[in-house]
């Protein structure tokens, strides 16, 4: 099935630029969004509740700041970048109050729209820009003049213009110079959580803390473990990212190739293959939605103990000395970017 991919020329700017946008959340996506559309020339205002520890990062960066009932009320759009598990109740009490014909709320993923815990009147329209990386980085490649690939979905098109509002928003934050797709908040919420689960942060943190465990478990020292482990694996996927899996084989030796092309389907087998059909089974089934919301309700407990764990894990102590002697590597997070 082919997809329909945007890019700069395919938006117009001036679409965004004409309304007022309310970014409501000021985290790894919401300063972002604001910052980068602020810097292309569209009026944007950030909704924080009084008292939330992102007003001063945000007002240091010069945006103004109200409550997320007041930038809803003010607002032609709408933009949530809360974390998914606020969404229900800030819409509840912030957003639908506000919403009216001729507005539009956008979402940066498709989870509360898709699971059916937010359900907007049929005359605002309801779209998705989705960029497929971390906020951070979103933000750091749209000042370096670059952008991050996005997802555009449109789950309710009331005005009739809801795919190019979208589109002006995207180019907003750079996702037009890399590329919009467009597709829907199912699509989109499916394989965003797939791949967040299977591949880019579940499956990946468990490939290089359980190849860090062996090597160390066997007596190799933990530097070592580290640098082969986990440093090294951003070098070989950026290989990856530029040229795809060939360009990394290219520029590997053909003793790292023969290893790779004998070994790599006995560490991902078919068992790591069904296992990954399951996990896209019980997101498809709403399973995963109702676990995780489940689990926010009552606290957190397994987040919060899974969450320590991968903390004190012996790769983050190695990991974080051998980084403060690279000052190109240990590079701070920052919402100013
Ligand atoms: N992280 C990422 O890179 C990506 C995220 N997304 C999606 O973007 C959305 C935002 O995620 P993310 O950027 O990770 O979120 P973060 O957890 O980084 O940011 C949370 C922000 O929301 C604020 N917040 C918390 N509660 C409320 C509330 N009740 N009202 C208003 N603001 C509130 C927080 O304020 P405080 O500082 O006071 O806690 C903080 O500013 C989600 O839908 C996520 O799935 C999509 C693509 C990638
Ligand atoms: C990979 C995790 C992500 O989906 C993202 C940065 O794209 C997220 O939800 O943070
Ligand atoms: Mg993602
Ligand atoms: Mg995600």
């Amino acid at each position: 099935m082919s997809v329909e991919v945007y890019y700069d020329d395919d938006a117009d700017l001036g679409l965004i630029q004409a309304k007022k946008v309310a970014v409501i959340g000021y985290g790894s996506q919401g300063h972002a969004h604001a910052l980068s559309l602020r810097d292309s020339g569209v009026d944007v205002v950030i909704g924080l509740p009084e008292g939330s520890k992102s007003r001063p990062k945000a007002e240091e960066q010069g945006l103004r700041v109200v409550t997320p009932a007041e930038a809803a009320a003010e607002a032609d759009v709408i933009m949530v970048l809360a974390p998914d598990t606020a969404q229900r109740g800030i819409y509840a009490e912030s957003i639908a109050p506000h919403l009216a014909p001729g507005k539009a709320i956008f979402f940066g993923h498709g989870f509360n729209i898709r699971y059916g815990l937010i359900k907007p009147p049929a005359e605002v329209d309801v779209a998705m820009v989705a960029p497929k990386g971390p906020g951070h980085l979103v933000r750091r490649q749209y000042s370096d003049g670059k952008g991050v690939p996005c997802l555009v979905a449109v789950e309710q098109d009331a005005s009739g213009n809801a795919l190019a509002l979208a589109l002006a928003y995207a180019k907003g934050i750079g996702g037009t110079r890399a590329g919009a797709i467009k597709t829907t908040f199912t699509e989109e919420t499916e394989t965003d959580l797939f791949g967040e689960q299977a591949v880019l942060c579940g499956g990946a943190s468990a490939l290089v803390q359980t190849g860090f465990e062996v090597l160390t478990e066997a007596g190799y020292a933990p530097e070592i473990a580290y640098f082969e482990c986990l440093h090294e694996l951003k070098l070989i996927v950026d290989l990856m990212y530029e040229g795809g899996i060939a360009k990394m084989r290219y520029s590997i030796s053909d003793t790292a190739e023969y290893g790779d092309l004998s070994r790599g389907s006995r560490i991902i087998d078919s068992r790591v293959k069904d296992e990954m059909r399951k996990i896209l089974g019980e997101i498809q089934s709403g399973e995963f939605a109702r676990e995780w919301v489940a689990e926010d309700e009552a606290g957190r407990p397994n987040f919060t103990k899974w969450q320590a764990e991968g903390a004190a894990h012996p790769i983050e102590e190695t990991g974080k000395k051998l980084r403060g002697m690279m000052s190109w590597v240990d590079r701070p997070i920052t919402e100013t970017a």
